[in-house]
């Protein structure tokens, strides 16, 4: 365990009613960084927040805190504040009083309240608006008051669950830049819950891809963009082409009845495999200037590039995203760069596929 770690989850598994919602999740959280659980409804994000926060306690498996058992740490004793999805705020109280609450409870002295509501008021811009009551705040502003809220009790850890979902789009952009700005400021650590992908790769420092209760991959915004390892994580962040091939050796892949020199290995020799092309990575050339034929069957303008969907001879589908408009029903060629085909083994786990880099890689280095 690195001694920057803060949360530690060690194979920690949630039953309802004989219902598996999370089985073996194990992962460690470092101080002062930005983590996003990402996934769709019901993947079991939101019961990972509610295990740290202490309103549930796991089936098996051990959960610790700065190295204690998380456990032995009842709920108001830890040192975590959660931003809810609706805000939880008072609407009885005003801006300050709902800020002020938490530091009230703890009894704390009139003055050391008030310094540390307007600390903590200032760092989410909202100063001038302590006596407004919560009904005269817009969305984003109440959005803010719930975050004023939590880093108030200085926690070390800030736990959101899907705090800008209510938000509409151009404002929700402005706190995801204001939200983890914030983070950086403060230095604590933030475990954020989306099941909106754009949202993650924008914010995390890390995130942990949940499916059905399994973290089905985590890892930098870029590792899990670049190398998705299985079908569900290609498809769930952005867009890909995904194709049945053969691995005929290493760095030489077989799909669309073609073969491909490729960057990956590590694989058995004719072993079948799913390959992802994003659609970015695919550019439309003259026909006869491609590693691919195909033919226009639709596009759609999308403000900043045109999404163009064709079939090769074969008949596998391609999106792809261009600057350059084309012709329904004209033929093209489609080129790509060897490193822009990811192989994805099918059926392999996190686990496994890490091992195989990381033997594959050692290979090519001796
Ligand atoms: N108290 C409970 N009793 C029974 N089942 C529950 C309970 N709480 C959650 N679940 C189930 O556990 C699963 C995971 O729920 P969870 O709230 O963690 O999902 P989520 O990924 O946060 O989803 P969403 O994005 O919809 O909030 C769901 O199938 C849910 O129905």
């Amino acid at each position: 365990m690195s001694t920057n770690t803060i949360i530690r989850f060690d194979q920690v598994s949630k039953v309802y009613d004989d219902k598996p919602v999370l089985q073996e999740v194990s992962f460690e959280l470092e101080r002062g960084k930005f983590y996003t659980l990402l996934g769709p409804s019901g993947c079991g994000k939101t019961t990972i927040l509610r295990l740290i926060a202490g309103f549930i306690e796991p089936s098996t498996g051990l959960m610790e805190f700065n190295g204690k058992p998380l456990n032995k740490i009842p709920a108001n004793k830890r040192q975590v504040n959660t931003v809810f999805q609706d805000y939880a705020l008072f609407p009885h109280l005003n801006v300050f009083e709902n800020i002020a609450f938490g530091l009230r409870i703890k009894k704390m002295k009139e003055a050391e309240v008030k310094k540390k509501v307007n600390q903590a008021l200032s760092f989410v811009n909202l100063s001038g608006y302590e006596y407004r009551s919560i009904d005269e705040m817009s969305g984003g502003q109440r959005q803010r008051v719930a975050i004023a809220r939590a880093i108030v009790n200085e926690p070390e850890v800030i736990l959101l669950d899907e705090p800008l979902s209510a938000l509409d789009l151009k404002l929700r952009t402005e706190m995801q830049y204001e939200l983890r700005e914030l983070q950086q400021r403060l230095g604590i650590t933030f475990v954020f819950v989306t099941h909106d992908q754009e949202e993650a790769l924008a914010m995390s420092d890390y995130i942990f891809v949940l499916n059905e209760g399994v973290i089905q991959q985590s890892g930098t915004p870029t590792d899990i963009y670049d190398e998705p390892i299985n079908r569900f994580v290609a498809d769930f962040i952005g867009e890909s082409n995904i194709v049945k091939g053969t691995m005929v050796k290493d760095q030489l892949v077989q799909f669309a009845n073609k073969t491909f020199d490729c960057v990956d290995g590590g694989l058995n020799p004719n072993e079948p495999v799913e390959v992802v092309i994003r659609p970015e990575d695919l550019s439309l050339v003259s026909t006869g200037k491609g590693k691919l034929e195909a033919r226009i069957d639709s596009q759609l303008f999308r403000g900043v590039h045109y999404e163009i969907c064709c079939f090769d001879e074969q008949g596998n589908e391609w999106l792809v995203h261009s600057t350059k408009k084309a012709e329904v029903g004209e033929s093209i060629g489609l080129d790509f760069e060897a490193e822009a085909i990811h192989i994805m083994r099918l059926g392999e786990t996190e686990e496994e596929f890490d091992k195989r880099l990381e033997s594959y890689g050692d290979q090519q280095d001796a």
